[in-house]
């Protein structure tokens, strides 16, 4: 017999989306496909589709779900659902959609606007770029609306449905003026807060007038007369009070269009100029360092960098001025800057080269340094050890490099760019200027430490789990080099995870120091080549969390029975109350830092473990507390 209609489409839609087979549709039991998990029919037709938390892995392909023109309730939420949201204009008669908690990319699918049934649209917490369409509007039904977590720019549309109750744009790249519709007025500044280039009454911020990027008028108007980039030249302010490094997003849309037009003098100038670079050393304590520039023509083409800098500790008692280090840094004839995740070249090699730096620290991968662009844009440069990466062929790098910085999340610092030529290797990443985990849970001052809350514990684990998690689950690579000083914190304070995906391409550190050992899994230090694995990782997590929950360091942590370590716990922690919190959560960190891979939870796993010891606190705490007002 042939397939009923609305099973085919679920059965294409499996196909795609459930790559890890969660699912219990199959050809052979399609004529019950009403009693398949998460469907659910009347008249034979699948009108609710409910398929949240199971792991989902897969991409949402085009012309599957859509087909089922009957569905009402459609939720594919908190599953790790990859690549574009479809066109779902078949689904006319849909009220509610749930997509989110993935990792959707690209738009927000204007076809949404034809399904003039829908009261309900969640598709928070994803990677969606583009503007948001203005077609919503017509949706004339629209109850909730949530886009907030996600990388959309441009304006906010005009909304004006009477219907409007719950509506959230937060946390993107919005920007210019929020439109004062009487829908939109109901709101208050959280439904539209980090958003740094939005301005207006409802969220009491004057819009100022405006300045293009580029000095000149007339340059503004070069720019193609396109869509938002064209709006992003009229609304970007170089002065502005927002963050430096979503100017950096907006700029790196409105610079690439222009620099399209520069590309072919760009490349005529680097091989033309051998540029010599010195980086000097601060005047003073925190300050930056200049970098001078002094080019001469030579006929091989190669810019040589000397680095010289000096750090000086911040410790108030223990005054340890760091050596000045003078470096050189030898770039390739071919060398320059390769953009990462398909975005715009916003800065060339060359501008990178003259930028003030500061040193950030030095680590077991090579050093880091805060560099300073003349536009005033911020980056962290990461200049790798060349022997740790030698083994590295050009080509492995540059494939391994493309997939990391391919690397998209709320919880993962943006590898920006990369640089490779021989003996030279940088990565260019966003700069956190909140610091390090390691610093907020040790302080500068060693040995003083005072464990965090708990509440923050539970935050910053969250934070870290989820980043895990998209880089195991939606791409299937491995961080490899977990720690606390490896995790920053964003804007927000919340946890994002810097350094992954380098220990493939590198050969093991032959000096770790004792807490960076700790980190590792026993079978990770066993292996020759130091193989991290995604069970290593979670060895590692375990070890992050047991030192956010004991403010020790990971060398110091004790190896106990479980009842032995709360005990050990407590003691550290001092007396605070909230013990099975406590409690909970140290049984996670052992449950991960098990001796064997195979006994460790999954990071998926794991993250659900925390989110169900979140959602037990809350609802404890509002049994305790029914009215906290
Ligand atoms: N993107 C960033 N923004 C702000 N600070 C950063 C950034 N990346 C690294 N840092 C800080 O710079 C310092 C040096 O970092 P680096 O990664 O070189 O060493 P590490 O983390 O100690 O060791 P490893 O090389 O093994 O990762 C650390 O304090 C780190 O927290």
């Amino acid at each position: 017999a042939p397939l009923p209609n609305d099973a085919a489409a679920l059965l294409h839609f499996k196909s795609k989306a459930d790559l890890r087979n969660q699912l219990n549709f199959s050809p052979k039991s399609s004529s019950a496909f009403c009693k398949w998990k998460g469907v659910e029919c009347s008249d034979s037709r699948a009108i609710r589709l409910i398929v949240e938390d199971v792991q989902l892995g897969g991409v949402f392909a085009p012309n599957s779900l859509s087909q089922l023109a009957e569905l009402r309730v459609l939720s594919l939420q908190n599953n790790s659902l990859t690549g574009p949201i479809p066109d779902l204009s078949g689904l006319v008669n849909l009220k509610a959609l749930f997509l989110n908690r993935n990792y959707f990319s690209g738009a927000v699918p204007p076809s949404l606007s034809a399904l003039h049934r829908l009261k309900t649209v969640d598709l928070s917490y994803n990677m969606l770029a583009g503007s948001i369409p203005a077609s919503l509007n017509g949706l004339d039904r629209l109850y909730y609306l949530r886009l907030d977590f996600n990388r959309l720019n441009g304006s906010v549309p005009p909304l004006n449905q009477s219907s409007l109750q719950i509506f959230n744009v937060s946390h993107n790249d919005l920007t210019g003026a929020i439109p004062i519709t009487p829908a939109l007025s109901r709101f208050n500044s959280s439904s539209f807060s980090l958003n740094s280039g939005l301005c207006g009454e409802i969220i009491n911020k004057e819009c100022r007038s405006e300045r293009p990027f580029f000095g000149s008028p007339a340059n503004a108007k070069a720019a193609p007369p396109h869509s938002h980039v064209a709006a992003l030249g009229q609304t970007a302010k170089l002065d502005g009070a927002g963050s430096v490094m979503r100017r950096h997003k907006r700029a790196a849309v409105a610079i690439g269009f222009t620099i399209g037009a520069c590309i072919f003098a760009i490349s005529v100038i680097f091989v033309g100029i051998a540029a010599r670079r010195r980086w000097r050393r601060a005047a003073g304590k925190g300050e930056m360092a200049k970098i001078g520039l002094e080019p001469s023509v030579t006929g091989n083409a190669e810019a040589v960098m000397r680095i010289e800098e000096e750090n000086e500790e911040l410790a108030e008692k223990v005054k340890r001025a760091q050596e000045v280090k003078q470096q050189q840094m030898m770039v390739g004839k071919s060398g320059s800057l390769m953009f990462c995740a398909g975005e715009a070249a916003v800065y060339t090699l060359d501008q990178l080269m003259r930028a003030s730096a500061e040193l950030l620290g030095r680590g077991t991968m090579g050093t880091t340094y805060k560099a300073v662009l003349d536009s005033r844009l911020i980056v962290t440069v990461k200049r790798l050890e060349a022997a740790r990466f030698a083994a590295a062929k050009q080509e492995v790098f540059e494939g391994h490099m493309g997939a990391a910085g391919g690397l998209r999340h709320p919880n993962l610092v943006a590898l920006r760019a990369y640089f490779q030529a021989k003996e030279e290797r940088l990565l260019i990443y966003d700069y956190h200027a909140n610091g390090s985990l390691f610093s907020l849970i040790h302080g500068t001052k060693s040995g003083k430490a005072k464990p965090l809350h708990w509440t923050s514990c539970l935050k910053i684990a969250e934070d870290t789990a989820q980043g895990l998690c998209y880089i195991h689950q939606a791409w299937r690579l491995v961080h490899g080099n977990l720690k606390s000083s490896n995790v920053l914190l964003g804007s927000d304070f919340e946890a994002c995870l810097t350094d992954y995906c380098l220990m493939a391409v590198a050969t093991p550190a032959p000096d770790e120091d004792a807490d960076s050992l700790a980190c590792k899994a026993p079978e990770t230090l066993r292996a020759r080549h130091g193989e991290a694995t995604s069970k290593s990782d979670v060895y590692s997590f375990g070890v992050l969390l047991l030192e956010l929950l004991s403010g020790r360091p990971p060398s110091q942590h004790p190896n106990l029975a479980p009842d032995e370590m709360m005990r050990w716990l407590r003691s550290v922690r001092g007396e605070e109350g909230g013990e099975s919190r406590l409690e909970m959560l140290l049984e996670v960190a052992l449950a991960c830092s098990v001796a064997s891979p195979e006994q460790r939870p999954t990071m998926w796993q794991v993250l659900k473990m925390i989110q169900e010891i979140k959602e037990m606190i809350l609802m404890e705490d509002s049994e305790f507390n029914p009215n906290p007002n």
